[in-house]
């Protein structure tokens, strides 16, 4: 039975671009998010995916981003399901500050802690540890479950909410997660055992802006 989950960061956002910090505010895909996005989806379809169903978040990005990948498949009917559960981890009080400006006055390393550690939060956000606590029900509960069932998932979602569950499917720990980035519009396919351990991974080749 064929196991197949693929999680998609969105394309880039306009606040990607003007590096701010955004965790939960809504701002739309840029031109290049949009063709990032259209990327991502025509690689897909090249390799031969389809899928039955669809997440992504409560927030724009990830929404357009998966509609737009859909798109590109020739997918546009399937069910998509969207959540709070799969959103940005918040960055609560950072939202909306330029990440330079950031360092300038908190010092590279404090902003370094609350961007990649594992679980210091940002002042009134949620650490990667917090993310994890949210995604990871969701996943296990709702997405799993499907894909065990042999529904091939679509997941379009953000850094922070993929980062906490690419961490758990690649098993890595909580000094590992700091070293991880995810492209933005850059497919991670999974095939998963029947246990839900990985059984092979793959993913377009793009490099980290
Ligand atoms: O601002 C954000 O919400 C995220 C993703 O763009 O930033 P970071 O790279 O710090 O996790």
């Amino acid at each position: 039975m064929e196991r197949l989950l693929v999680l998609a960061r969105h394309g880039q956002s306009e606040w990607n671009l003007k590096n701010l910090f955004t965790g939960w505010r809504d701002p739309g895909l840029t031109e290049k998010g949009v063709e990032e996005a259209r990327i991502a989806g025509r690689w897909l379809k090249e390799q031969g995916y389809e899928f039955d169903l669809a997440y992504t978040s409560n927030l724009g990005r990830a929404q357009r981003t998966c509609a737009l990948m859909l798109e590109e498949m020739g997918q546009t009917g399937i069910e998509t399901i969207r959540t709070e559960a799969l959103n940005e981890r918040d960055y609560g009080d950072l939202s909306g500050l330029n990440k330079d400006d950031a360092r300038q006055r908190w010092g590279n390393e404090q902003v370094r802690l609350w961007r990649r550690s594992y679980d210091v939060p940002p002042p009134g956000g949620e650490s990667l540890k917090d993310t994890v606590a949210r995604v990871l029900p969701f996943y296990i509960q709702a997405i799993l479950p499907k894909v065990l069932a042999g529904k091939r998932v679509l997941v379009a979602a953000h850094g922070n909410s993929l980062r906490a569950l690419v961490m758990v499917l690649d098993g890595m720990t909580t000094q590992t997660i700091a070293g991880l980035e995810i492209a933005t519009g850059v497919p991670l396919v999974y095939h998963l055992k029947a246990d839900a351990t990985v059984e092979a991974k793959t993913s377009l080749d793009k490099d980290i802006d």
